[in-house]
């Protein structure tokens, strides 16, 4: 039931602000890997995260069934949702007539999953016009655009007014941009008091420099991966202040271990794998509060 994505006429679509911006929107827009819709068919939600939590080998059955790859991508999707939910119990208190902003979108999954819990506004931000037309048929589908609208846009310089915003996040969109800007951006919408959450991979310092996994992984998605010291710098430099940071990479593991067993493989399993085992890569959360 993978969702059509009927173009929404827009009103002025801003150009990339860089060449790099305009690599990136390319991508977005002819990505179509197996990996991400057949998991989003499942249940409507369509994401661009990696999973959290055990596998549960029960739910899963014999390999030998003929159910067992349907079985499979539900189990991955299951996962990559409670990735998402796990974001959102990080955002603190959200009322309904709040705004929040997910920067770097993708399709638009975690904003409907945000819509569902706290019944408030979502606004989306992606560089891909695909991305943003998949998201708003999709909320038009569920008949909730009028409260999760997605919008082709620049994180680094978003149309939201100074403080008018109740929480943000970036779910594994931080690798794109520089995060002195990226946080300042927030910053400067967030309210005081708001909350600003991430979930990212970043390469850990006390290995040294990155790993010949996290450059593999950069080199795959055309991505920068940053380092968890550089991630906790630009927060303190930019008026967030962390108040949760959970290590999630023992978590992520076993997702990727059945991922790397399905039909659905990419051919990145590997990197992460290795990469998180040798200890050269982090799975983070990091949940701030706007001071
Ligand atoms: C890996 S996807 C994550 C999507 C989504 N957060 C999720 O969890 O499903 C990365 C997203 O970041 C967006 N992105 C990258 N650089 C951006 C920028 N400068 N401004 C807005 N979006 C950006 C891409 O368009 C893409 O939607
Ligand atoms: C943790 C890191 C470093 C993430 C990089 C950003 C990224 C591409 C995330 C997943 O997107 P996706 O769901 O489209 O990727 P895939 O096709 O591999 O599932
Ligand atoms: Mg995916």
């Amino acid at each position: 039931m993978t969702t059509e994505t009927t173009p929404i006429a827009t009103a002025k679509i801003p150009a990339p602000a860089t060449p790099y911006q305009e690599d990136i929107a390319r991508y977005w827009n002819s990505e179509a890997r197996p990996v991400n819709l057949r998991l989003g068919d499942v249940d409507g939600l369509y994401h661009h995260h990696y999973g959290i939590g055990a596998v549960d080998r029960a739910a899963l059955g014999d390999p030998a069934h003929g159910e067992y790859e349907t079985r499979l991508v539900a189990e991955l999707h299951r996962l990559e949702s409670a990735q998402a939910e796990f974001l959102l119990d990080h955002l603190g208190p959200i009322r309904p007539d709040d705004t929040l902003v997910d920067a770097g979108c993708g399709r638009g999954g975690s904003m409907v999953m945000a819509h569902r819990r706290f019944g408030c506004r979502v606004e989306g931000i992606t560089l891909s016009t695909t991305q943003a037309d998949f998201g708003n048929t999709r909320a038009r589908d569920l008949r909730i655009e009028d409260r999760v609208r997605s919008r082709v846009c620049n994180m680094l310089d978003t149309p939201f007014d100074k403080g008018s915003v109740a929480a943000s996040w970036n779910n594994e969109s931080t690798m794109y941009v520089d995060l002195q800007d990226l946080f300042a951006e927030h910053s400067r919408f967030l309210r005081v008091g708001g909350r600003y959450v991430t979930i990212t991979g970043c390469w850990n310092p006390r290995y040294g420099q990155p790993s010949k996994w996290v450059s593999q992984i950069n080199a795959h998605f055309e991505c920068n991966i940053h380092s968890r010291r550089e991630y906790l710098r630009a927060m303190a430099d930019n008026r967030l202040v962390p108040h949760t940071i959970v290590d999630l990479t023992p978590e992520t593991l076993p997702y990727w271990e059945l991922r790397a067993e399905s039909s659905l493989v990419t051919g990145i399993e590997d990197a992460f794998i290795e990469s998180y085992r040798d200890g050269s890569f982090q799975y983070i959360l990091i949940a701030a509060d706007r001071v």
